[in-house]
């Protein structure tokens, strides 16, 4: 893959902090020129981590004829399979605001597919047993991250309106009290025998969310692109979280906060973790910059649009139905001003 280099330090703030002028200032330039930033501080604990890698690693190891059980066919449509946006990612969504809910509805079909999976290859019933305990503790544990996600997300979203303007972060808080989340779970597996020396694990595209929180596991591979169309690699931190602009924001901001441009490469040959939650306006919000957030001139460089006509366009105009570049806001619903 051509242009990959350099990696990207990107700044670093204590959420748990009230924020500085300074940090303040470079924040607000890194929503600009990037649309990414990192977060410490952020209260979830390794431990968490520990046991989100531990459920990621069961749901994903299941044989996948049950996995397909929640795929793009079925009536829950919560699992992306294999080669939809690579033939090196999967993914499993769970959505708020319950997600222990959203967790248990899916493990309830894997359940009961199980069971009638073992039937025709005989699992043990012990392993059965084990199974059903898993996806009880993994819905448990999904719960509290994406309650911990939803708590930080609104934190961020407050740091970001100040980015915008003084004290927007009290007069357009309204805009996003209606905002929910869903969490990703993507996992990363390239060809054992790879001797490419790179592969790429999920294409260059832009996040549908207002705001994305990543978590990505030591192996690293997350990549954003620059304006002029570099490659940077973000490397992974302990204790750090990635938050990007999704176009959502982009579109609110009248494009003065950038969508983050980004992708996945895989360099070596083992299995990758992420967590992506993904903080969105709810759908049938009409997105429309306020007149204060686009400014004297008026220009506005989106026309108004309603969040899922947005979510649709994305998803039936992206080739292999998965968020891809090359389709974005600005083909939505770009003025071209
Ligand atoms: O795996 C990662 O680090 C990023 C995943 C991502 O960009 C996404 O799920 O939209
Ligand atoms: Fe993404």
């Amino acid at each position: 893959m051509p242009g990959t280099q350099t990696s990207l330090e990107l700044p670093l703030f204590d959420i748990s902090q009230p924020i500085s002028a300074t940090s303040l200032s470079s924040l607000s330039l890194a929503c600009k020129e990037w649309g990414f930033f990192r977060i410490i501080n952020h209260g979830v604990s390794k431990d968490l981590y520990s046991k989100l890698y531990t459920v990621s690693n069961h749901i994903f190891s299941l044989p996948s004829e049950l996995k397909l059980k929640l795929g793009p066919s079925s009536t829950l449509k919560t699992y992306t399979p294999h080669f939809i946006a690579s033939p090196f990612f999967e993914s499993l969504l769970v959505s708020g605001p319950d997600f222990s809910a959203s967790a248990q509805s899916s493990s309830e079909v894997l359940n009961q597919s199980s069971s009638e999976f073992s039937f025709c290859i005989s699992v043990p019933s012990t392993e059965l047993v084990l199974f059903v305990y898993q996806l009880a503790f993994g819905s448990e544990i999904l719960r509290e991250y994406g309650n911990r996600m939803t708590n930080l997300s609104k934190s961020i979203i407050q740091i970001v309106l100040m980015c915008l303007g003084e004290d927007f972060e009290r007069k357009f808080e309204c805009e996003f009290t209606n905002c929910h989340g869903y969490l990703r779970i993507n996992n990363y597996s390239p060809l054992e025998c790879m001797n490419h020396k790179e592969l790429e694990g999920l294409g260059m595209h832009t996040d549908m969310s207002c705001i994305t929180i990543v978590y990505q596991d030591q192996i690293g591979g997350l990549q954003v692109r620059s304006k002029e169309g570099n490659w940077l690699d973000i490397n992974p931190c302990d204790d750090t979280l990635v938050v990007n602009i999704g176009d959502l924001m982009q579109a609110w901001s009248n494009g003065k906060l950038r969508s983050s441009e980004h992708r996945v490469v895989l360099k070596q040959p083992v299995s990758r973790f992420s967590l992506a939650f993904f903080w969105c306006f709810e759908d049938e919000k009409l997105i429309l910059a306020p007149e204060e957030v686009v400014g004297e001139r008026n220009l506005r460089v989106y026309e108004p649009f309603v969040c899922t006509d947005y979510m649709k366009f994305r998803q039936n105009s992206e080739r292999g139905k998965f968020e891809k570049v090359g389709f974005t806001v600005k083909d939505f619903a770009g003025t071209g001003g």
